[in-house]
């Protein structure tokens, strides 16, 4: 990893004018140190990184990723997880404990820590640990311990917690010690054995679908929850229309919740299911065009805060057991930028700025990170992406040890072109 001291000639966003301007920024430290306006500054070519031109931003941050270790290395791990990530853009990533063993003992944050720090491709990783022990929903794992291993919030993430009384009892030990409850909305009584939503791709199949509900009768709880026990309550991949009104109604009474969502639930909708293909399952599940609207309309007015991939890598030979049995999840580092930039920005329903923000500034502000932002003093996480260059989704060429996407073939445009983290370059399409 080449550790660089200017990055010359980048495209940066100003939020005032609404416009991209050439800038160069000086790294000392790992951190901004300086940025330059005018003549790119007379240095040694070694010790500089020739944006020439490209969008400069702060390094994206995705605060819901699986890594599938330990476990499940046969579909990601550490070392191609983050290999991914940074192939993504992403500098910062918050890791999700469903792995095996689960993230529940300070043993395993610390196994986490140190293979990020070892061998995690310069990429920040921060896990966060299980609410339940083994995620079973019965006992409460040592929020206290967890929290004094690293972890950085509580989430049974894969499964939602099903007794009221439990995430009661979470939030109120999680507001006791200043750390935040991340849920998997889903009541698993209405959706047992299900794996598409409720929809036209369901009714043309002749197959029973997920109703809507089994995510909002969880956000509508937790909202409650959170009220009375004042904790930062955040919801995960949000992908209804109910749970965009319930979390928007929350916000207006003061309730401390904070939202995430999908680039997949943002672009696409159960009527672009083309066939029986494992590829289009995840959860939530791709719901109706209505719900892509409102999940739409919810970031555009902030009740929806920030952009996550969720990625969630499978290999494709669990992926080939077909719809019904494959698992859900699908792989999003290499794709979340392009797909984003290319669907929204490009049709100029969005600026770029506020696409850029919710993959950084806002999530760092909502969880309390010195990144995300391109000012003196910050940490020199940055992303360098061609706006101009479009390319086909070739799945092929992922970093990822998996490469279960339903967006294979897809021409975007916005792709990654080096990845710097505290001043080194951990990833660039040169070397990749
Ligand atoms: N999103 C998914 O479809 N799958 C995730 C679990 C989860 O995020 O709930 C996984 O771990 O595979
Ligand atoms: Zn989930
Ligand atoms: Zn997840």
């Amino acid at each position: 990893m080449a550790a660089v001291k200017w990055i010359v000639n980048g495209r940066i966003w100003n939020q005032e004018s609404g416009e991209l301007e050439t800038r160069h920024i000086r790294i000392e430290d790992g951190l901004i140190a300086e940025i330059k306006v005018g003549e790119a500054p007379a240095v040694a070519v070694e010790e500089t990184l020739d944006a020439a031109g490209k969008l400069l931003s702060a390094g994206f941050i995705d605060m819901h990723v699986h890594l599938r270790d330990p476990g499940f290395e046969h579909k990601e791990d550490i070392i191609t997880g983050t290999a991914s990530a940074a192939a993504g853009g992403f500098t910062t990533i918050a890791c999700m404990p469903n792995t095996r063993p689960v993230i529940d003992t300070p043993e395993t944050v610390k196994y986490i820590l140190d293979k990020a720090r070892e061998q995690g491709n310069g990429v920040k990783v921060l896990p966060y640990a299980a609410i339940s022990k083994n995620q079973l929903g019965r006992e409460l794992t040592d929020f206290a311990a967890l929290k004094a291993a690293g972890a950085i919030g509580f989430t049974d993430d894969g499964v939602g917690v099903q007794r009221a009384q439990m995430m009661k009892d979470a939030m109120t030990l999680a507001q006791s010690l200043g750390m935040p409850i991340i849920a998997h909305c889903e009541d698993d009584s209405l959706v047992e054995g299900l794996y598409v939503s409720e929809g036209k791709f369901a009714r043309d199949n002749g197959i029973k679908g997920i109703p809507n509900e089994s995510e909002a009768i969880h956000v509508g709880r937790d909202a409650l929850l959170a009220e009375s026990t004042g904790v930062h309550y955040h919801v995960c991949h949000v992908s209804t229309e109910q749970s965009v009104r319930l979390i928007r109604l929350a916000k207006s009474v003061g309730v401390r919740i904070t939202a995430e969502v999908c680039p997949h639930h943002l672009v696409l909708s159960d009527e672009d299911i083309p066939d029986m293909d494992s590829n289009w399952k995840m959860n939530p599940p791709l719901r109706t065009p209505r719900d892509v609207e409102a999940v739409i309309q919810g970031l555009e007015d902030g009740t929806i805060d920030m952009i996550v991939t969720d990625h969630a890598p499978h290999s494709a030979e669990e992926k080939a057991r077909g719809m019904e049995l494959a698992p859900f999840g699908i792989v999003g580092f290499e794709t979340a930028f392009p797909l984003l930039y290319t669907k929204f920005v490009r049709t100029g329903k969005w600026s770029l700025g506020f696409l850029l923000n919710r993959m950084t500034k806002v999530p760092a502000s909502v969880f309390g990170l010195d990144s995300g932002c391109l000012e003196l003093g910050a940490p020199a996480d940055l992303t360098i992406i061609d706006l101009e260059q479009e390319r086909a989704v070739d799945p092929a060429t992922f970093k990822s040890r998996s490469n279960n996407t339903p967006f294979g073939g897809w021409k975007l445009y916005g792709w990654p072109q080096a990845t710097v983290v505290g001043g080194s370059v951990v990833w660039s399409h040169h070397t990749a």
